[in-house]
């Protein structure tokens, strides 16, 4: 019931922020609904007036009708759009609210926890019921004072009439169990109608079209498409079924009413107990009766499920509260001591398998690691984790002794830059897609400039000034030209603490990635009066020899560590890979 309470005031402040005209003209309308209720009233009084031939009855009744009609009529025709305006606003406002609590959790554990993804996925769905939270509220008063006028009207026929409401009294129930229903068919189908989604965005997207095209999977794809849309349909359809069944025995109960009530009112007029207008009225009224029992069971089963969206808000506002870390200390501005990795171990959330064990390593101040490894041997996991994507399961890192944990996620980030595996692809001109690597510095020419030249991607894309992304009638680029300016958006940031580059050099051959890296390592130097530290990730043994350190991680662990020299000298692991993959490198005669 709290919760209840919270969600309404959440959708009531929310609106009042962004659209206090429209929320007056919400208040309006169940006023005017009153007064086209009152119809039948006038239309019972013109009958018995024009029976008994009474002019003074029959203006007030004409008048009153005119009136009463055209007031709500002109009400409700003039309010539907701004009531549309009122729900465009309040769903939009909620949904950068969600956007932004998601953007806002720290890590990327909380993304691909799967209940955050549910309720992410039905507050999506149900944005449109968000905005019109509001007028569901206005909907259900509405629908309360029009069942009040209702019934007044009924007594005013005959008391007995009230006995109506007791009939259609089962709808409340009816309601009940259809919104019961409802709600656990939606959470039981979030998950499967997510996968139908996804699937279905495979036909739109151009990079999973080549490989779908090229393996010849769109059938495939398809099957699986339908198939999970028809388990995401299926709690669903049930749901509605069951609500249509309860539906029927619902309207039979009424039914019955109906034809009693009237048939009682008849009755007396034949027997000269009511007025000839009576008539009139209650039949008018057994239109109105049964919307007057089921409209506020109706209106108030659809603020329900706005409720519930709502709540889901709430929930999403509480987990990112809960997610903050308490990030007391700020990060520093340089490092003397280095980054330690203090017995780190790590699995991804909901994953039994340890993707690093009992890790120590330390990470001299400016200096330069380079972490090699076989295909899925926790490069990039390690590199999370230094950046703080994700908190060790086990054991802590520390920067100059402090705890990452404790840093303040968003001061420890602005002190990063990075190239990753899966860098960005943003759709701006070519220099903005360099400049947001340092925001203040977005239209900074000369700095945006020099990083294309130090990342060697004036050559791949010689005009900053072009638009990027068809979408936007610009260019495409190729997948190296697109690694460039990622590589230059990672050169930025001024006064980093830690730069990465996992492996944004794939598409290129060993010979160019190395005298990247060695670009990488020479951009080092810069940083070094402030402790900077580069880290260099690649599963290649053959380019990276110049770091200052290179780490071999295999098994869950730190399998070498040591100067290229050092490791070769120690002919184990990294010599036999190192030389194994040099010579493949080399041409043959
Ligand atoms: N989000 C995730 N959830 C669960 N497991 C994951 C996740 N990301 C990676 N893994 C698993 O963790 C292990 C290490 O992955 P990681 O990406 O760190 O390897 P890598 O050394 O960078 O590999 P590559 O050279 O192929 O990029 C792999 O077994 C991978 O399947």
């Amino acid at each position: 019931m709290v919760e209840r309470w919270r969600s309404v005031v959440l959708l009531l402040g929310t609106a009042w922020r962004v659209d206090r005209r429209g929320c007056l003209v919400a208040l309006v309308e169940p006023l005017a609904n009153v007064l086209g209720l009152l119809a039948g009233l006038w239309l019972s009084l013109l009958t018995t007036g024009v029976l008994d031939r009474d002019p003074r009855l029959i203006a007030l009744s004409v008048a009153g009708l005119v009136v009463g009609v055209t007031a709500s009529w002109w009400v409700d025709l003039s309010t539907s759009e701004r009531r549309q305006v009122l729900a465009d606003r309040v769903a939009h406002a909620f949904d950068v609210e969600v956007a932004r609590l998601c953007a806002h959790l720290p890590g990327l554990d909380q993304h691909e926890d799967p209940v955050v993804r549910d309720k992410v996925e039905l507050l999506r769905q149900r944005q449109g019921a968000l905005g019109r939270g509001v007028v569901a509220m206005a909907m259900v008063a509405k629908s309360l004072l029009g069942a009040v006028t209702v019934l007044v009207l009924l007594v005013v026929v005959h008391p007995v009439l009230i006995a109506l409401v007791l009939l259609a009294l089962p709808a409340v129930e009816v309601a009940r169990r259809q919104q019961r229903h409802r709600a656990a068919a939606e959470e039981v189908s979030a998950a499967p109608g997510r996968l139908a989604r996804h699937l279905r965005g495979l036909a739109h997207d151009r990079d999973a079209g080549m490989e779908i095209r090229v393996f010849g999977v769109a059938g495939e794809v398809r099957r699986r498409t339908a198939e999970a849309w028809r388990v995401h349909r299926a709690p669903l359809d049930r749901a509605e079924t069951r609500a249509a069944l309860l539906a029927g025995v619902r309207d039979t109960c009424y039914a019955v009413g109906v034809i009693g009530a009237v048939g009682l009112v008849l009755w007396r007029v034949l027997r000269g107990q009511a007025p000839a207008g009576d008539v009139v009225l209650v039949v008018y009224l057994a239109a109105q009766v049964q919307t007057a029992v089921v409209w506020p069971v109706v209106s108030l089963s659809a603020l329900g499920g706005t409720l519930r969206s709502a709540a889901r808000v709430q929930w999403l506002r509480e987990y990112a509260d809960a997610a903050t870390r308490p990030g007391v200390t700020t990060a520093p501005t340089r490092l003397t001591d280095g980054i330690v990795l203090d017995r780190v171990s790590f699995r991804y959330p909901g994953s039994g398998q340890w993707v690093l064990r009992d890790v120590s390593l330390t990470i001299g101040a400016g200096s330069v690691l380079a972490v090699v490894g076989e295909n899925g041997a926790g490069k990039t996991t390690l590199v999370k984790l230094l950046a703080g994507l994700y908190l060790p399961t086990e054991g802590r890192i520390l920067v100059d002794g402090v705890d990452l944990a404790t840093l303040d996620p968003d001061s420890w980030r602005s002190r990063l830059a990075a190239a990753f595996q899966d860098f960005a692809r943003p759709e701006l001109t070519a220099a903005r897609a360099v400049g947001i690597g340092d925001l203040p510095a977005l239209d900074d020419t000369g700095r945006i400039a020099d990083a294309m030249t130090r990342a060697d991607a004036t050559g791949a894309v010689p005009d900053p000034g072009v638009q990027l992304g068809t979408r936007w009638h610009g260019v495409d680029l190729s997948t190296g030209q697109w690694q460039r300016l990622a590589l230059a958006r990672a050169l930025m940031r001024r006064h980093t603490l830690l730069r990465f580059l996992d492996e944004p050099t794939a598409s290129l051959d060993p010979e160019s990635e190395h005298a990247l890296f060695e670009r990488f390592t020479a951009a080092a130097a810069e940083g070094r009066d402030r402790g900077m530290v580069t880290v260099l990730v690649s599963h290649r043994f053959s380019t990276v020899r110049t770091a200052d350190h290179i780490i071999v991680l295999a098994d869950a662990g730190v399998r070498e560590q040591g100067t290229h020299a050092e490791l070769i000298a120690a002919q184990s692991l990294y010599a036999d890979l190192y030389l194994s993959q040099a010579r493949s490198y080399q041409p043959t005669r």
